[in-house]
């Protein structure tokens, strides 16, 4: 345990005493220091390499169910503010379970902080634990996987560890688990009626908007903006959406969302359902968990990667134009190439490890990709995608019309 310089909960230098603690499934006892919320949290422990954005990582719904170690050891420095928060959907405000820090949080210093990053984590009941050697602790779900973990915050600092580790052994695998209905909507919501309309104008080309739904399995902020921004009239529907109502809205499109959990685990609804609207050639464009759920409806499979990928330097080559694009990942499940039919051909890869990151379909007008084209790190490299769903749509309007 490395007391951290400033963190008042350490109590100094000379006799810091843990006030969380981070127990792994094996039995593995991390001492810490807590900040968020205080209780138990219980999650699935992964790393995320990226050196910014941490509000934008800890909103993401697709962390549902996860505690996240950051690799980057100053986190919270630039406090949090109003505007960053990917969570679209207010019941999903805790997506992220637990959060893994090696520096004690700083005061903020930021033009546009609103909130101490501490303060916001209590808000939304994420529990924290700092002064983690959290090298050591990557280099270990490097080595050996992604462990589960119970994260625990106890400012008395009294803790039962050998129910912690009970506890934390007995916590269920995260493949087989389908997340997506703690982070969903509730009910679809209108174009009209709702707030999550993106209001008329913003960003919008003249005229030629494409009514496009959105199937919102724990969908990111800055999806429904980008896609309004490409000219898109969005309407979101939740995960449990029949293929009958979605095509009741007439979509010239239909967006599968990012999403926690096993894509897998959700082959009972949402499978179905997006394999009757690919069969009805919608133009279909998905990321991540859409992705993955794309893969699976044409006949692939998923598979649980080791320690997956989780960071906003990772490098991934769009093999129609050969280009490398510097992209945003948050994936621990993979489509496996091996597994897709014929008429689906890949169109990215990972080039840290060549695992799949895209692919399209030959037959239909559909195509998805593994990473998150719309997250901004600094490059902005994958936002042309949008574009591409937006001039897929074009081309299948323009067949009808003809
Ligand atoms: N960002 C996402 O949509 C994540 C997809 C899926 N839950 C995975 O971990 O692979």
């Amino acid at each position: 345990m490395t007391a951290p310089e400033g963190n008042p909960a350490a109590g100094g230098w000379s006799e810091p005493r843990a006030t969380a603690l981070l127990v792994l499934a094996d039995g593995t006892v991390l001492e810490g220091f807590g900040l968020g919320a205080t209780g138990e949290a219980p999650g699935e422990v992964c790393f995320n390499t990226a050196m910014t954005g941490y509000q934008e990582i800890l909103t993401d719904p697709s962390y549902a169910g996860q505690i996240v170690t950051f690799t980057f050891p100053h986190i919270g420095n630039v406090g949090v503010n109003d505007d960053d928060t990917e969570t679209v959907n207010a019941a999903a405000a805790s997506g992220v379970r637990g959060v893994v820090l090696h520096a004690a949080i700083t005061e903020p210093s930021n033009w546009r902080s609103h909130r101490h990053f501490d303060a916001w984590l209590k808000a939304r009941n994420i529990v924290g634990i700092c002064g983690v050697d959290t090298r050591a602790l990557t280099a270990l779900i490097r080595d050996n996987g992604m462990p589960n973990a119970l994260l625990a915050h106890s400012p008395d600092g009294v803790f039962d560890i050998p129910r912690l580790q009970r506890e934390a052994a007995g916590l269920p695998d995260m493949a087989g688990l389908d997340l997506v209905p703690l982070v969903t909507s509730a009910q679809r919501f209108d174009w009209d009626e709702t707030p999550w309309v993106w209001p008329v104008g913003y960003g919008k080309r003249d005229g030629a908007a494409h009514k496009v739904v959105a199937i919102d399995y724990g969908v990111k902020r800055n999806i429904l903006r980008l896609l309004s921004k490409a000219g898109c009239d969005v309407t979101v529907v939740p995960s449990t959406a029949s293929a009958e109502e979605i095509l009741a809205l007439k979509p010239d499109g239909i967006f599968l969302s990012n999403g926690p959990g096993d894509p897998a685990a959700t082959g009972e609804y949402a499978v179905p359902v997006i394999k009757e609207l690919l069969d009805k050639k919608v133009p279909t464009f998905g990321i991540c968990l859409g992705h993955q759920m794309m893969a699976l409806a044409v006949g692939g499979q998923t598979m649980k990667m080791k320690q997956g990928h989780h960071g906003a330097n990772h490098p991934v080559q769009d093999k129609t134009t050969g280009k490398v694009e510097i992209v945003s990942m948050n994936h621990g499940f993979a489509v496996d190439p091996a597994s897709l039919p014929s008429h689906a051909v890949e169109t990215h890869i990972s080039l840290f490890d060549g695992s799949n990151s895209g692919f399209a379909l030959t037959d239909r007008p559909a195509f998805s990709v593994q990473h998150h084209p719309e997250a901004s790190p600094g490059p902005q490299d994958s936002h042309y995608l949008f574009k591409r769903f937006v001039e897929m749509m074009d081309k299948e309007k323009a067949k009808t019309a003809a």
